[in-house]
């Protein structure tokens, strides 16, 4: 039995991004980068040097279609997460005691989702409208998440305080609406943090890349061009690759530790899908044909490594946190806790504390480096993703020397390179 004054979640003195003033400026400024990127990338020119020319009238960006798109895209997808086909998987224990169970079928609706795609390409259906109602679909997926964050911020200040997220709970609206309130909302076995983790905005990612090499294969006399086509390869299958392992993701820090608020929100249903894509938008807008194959051949071996890192470093993990007792993990070494959770302290996770994070970024780096080496746009993605990871190591730096104190102090000295061996 546990205690009740032990299940309720204790008001926090922490701040994180800034506390109030960072978390208020970041509300405005993320939805604020994704227009301003988008809009400073596209067919006439991809630059940081001008600053990019808004349309000025409102009814450019409220579009009824696009609305349509957007909500019955989202739709789809809660309706392919709620047929119960797939493993019904159990969460980490929760102040509670209570685990909660999780359906996967992320990865039979990614296959479904390509294949509708597929066949509405094959019906010659209008799938480039993805491409020419863009910044129209962005709008609608813009504000379905600022409703949906303001919309579960007043329900969270409704429910019992043993529901509420640690790091979400200072009392403060803008903060505590940022972080997000409540650690899990539910509706019913609808978990709205892991659908929106990996359905609409990571299978949206994937339906914007098929849509911009379909258009690039039409605009270039019916041939896939290089560059884009292993760009978006690469990136589909990062998102297979994690629909594949969706149930590691119930280990993460975002399911377990944050709640669902604005930055969860708008990060999963619209900086994902359309920052993410710059890449491929990119190459489509300003093709890069003249790349050697011997350029494509290299590129592509830097995200085979990349990958090859984060599944093993992912992996290894996750199958130790799940079986500790695996025979197939015996030979690593480990760090007791006085939780009763183990360290790894060899293998991946004693190359460096965050070779996972090592293998993302050189994958976000090879997909940059099929958009060439002319414009600094493309890499976005990678110098945000640097900035993002390194925030996020030390964020998890805090929580694991909170839960596991002095052995973590240990593990930092027995494994002092965080990301990158013998540089940080
Ligand atoms: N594409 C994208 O935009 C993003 C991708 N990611 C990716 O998501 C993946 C998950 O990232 P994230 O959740 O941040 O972090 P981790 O997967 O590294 O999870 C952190 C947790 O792992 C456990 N852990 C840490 N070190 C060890 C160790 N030595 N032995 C055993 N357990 C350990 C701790 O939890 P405990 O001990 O409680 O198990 C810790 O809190 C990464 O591959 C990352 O690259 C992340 C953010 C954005
Ligand atoms: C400041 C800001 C924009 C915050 C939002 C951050 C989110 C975009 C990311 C936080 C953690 C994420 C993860 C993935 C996508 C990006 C977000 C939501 C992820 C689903 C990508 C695919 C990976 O394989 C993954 C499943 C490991 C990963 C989990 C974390």
């Amino acid at each position: 039995m546990i205690d009740d004054k032990v299940k309720v979640v204790p008001k926090t003195k922490e701040r994180e991004f800034g506390g109030l003033i960072g978390t208020f400026f970041l509300i405005f400024l993320l939805p604020a980068t994704v227009y301003l990127l988008n809009f400073a990338c596209n067919k006439k020119r991809c630059t940081i040097m001008e600053i990019p020319k808004l349309p000025s009238r409102l009814s450019f960006f409220i579009d009824l279609q696009a609305t349509y798109i957007f909500l019955g895209w989202f739709f789809f997808q809660a309706i392919l997460a709620i047929i119960p086909f797939g493993k019904l998987a159990e969460g980490q224990p929760l102040r509670s005691g209570q685990k909660l169970k999780y359906r996967c079928n992320g990865f039979i609706s990614l296959i479904i989702s390509m294949v509708a795609f597929g066949i509405a390409v094959y019906y010659k259906l209008p799938v480039t409208i993805i491409h020419t109602k863009f910044f129209q679909i962005m709008t609608a997926a813009t504000i379905f998440s600022v409703s949906l964050s303001l919309f579960l911020y007043i329900k969270s200040l409704l429910i019992p305080q043993d529901k509420l997220a640690p790091g979400g709970n200072t009392g403060n609206h803008v903060y505590d609406f940022f972080m997000g309130h409540e650690l899990n909302p539910r509706i019913g076995m609808f978990d709205l943090k892991f659908f929106c983790e990996l359905r609409p905005g990571l299978i949206g990612w994937v339906i914007l890349n098929m849509a911009f090499v379909y258009k690039a294969y039409l605009d270039n006399n019916n041939v896939f061009p290089p560059a884009l086509t292993m760009c978006a390869a690469f990136q589909i299958f990062y998102v297979a690759d994690a629909l594949f392992a969706e149930e590691a993701i119930l280990t993460t820090m975002d399911i377990v530790h944050d709640g669902f608020g604005f930055m969860l929100i708008f990060g999963d249903l619209v900086w994902v899908p359309f920052i993410y894509c710059l890449q491929t938008r990119f190459l489509l807008e300003n093709p890069q044909n003249d790349m050697y194959w011997y350029c494509l051949a290299f590129i592509a071996v830097i995200n085979l490594v990349g990958y090859y890192i984060f599944r093993g470093a992912n992996s290894q993990k996750d199958a130790y946190r799940r079986n500790p007792h695996n025979p197939a993990l015996a030979h690593l070494e480990t760090l007791p806790t006085s939780t009763g959770r183990k360290l790894l302290v060899s293998g991946w996770w004693g190359i460096c504390r965050k070779p996972n994070y090592l293998g993302d970024l050189l994958m976000a780096t090879a997909w940059s480096l099929c958009c060439g080496l002319h414009h600094v746009l493309p890499y976005f993605y990678p110098i945000y993703f640097l900035i993002l990871l390194v925030h996020r190591c030390q964020r998890d730096d805090v929580i694991c020397r909170k839960k596991y104190g002095a052995v973590w102090t240990r593990y930092c000295q027995r494994v002092p390179y965080k990301i990158i061996p013998y540089i940080y």
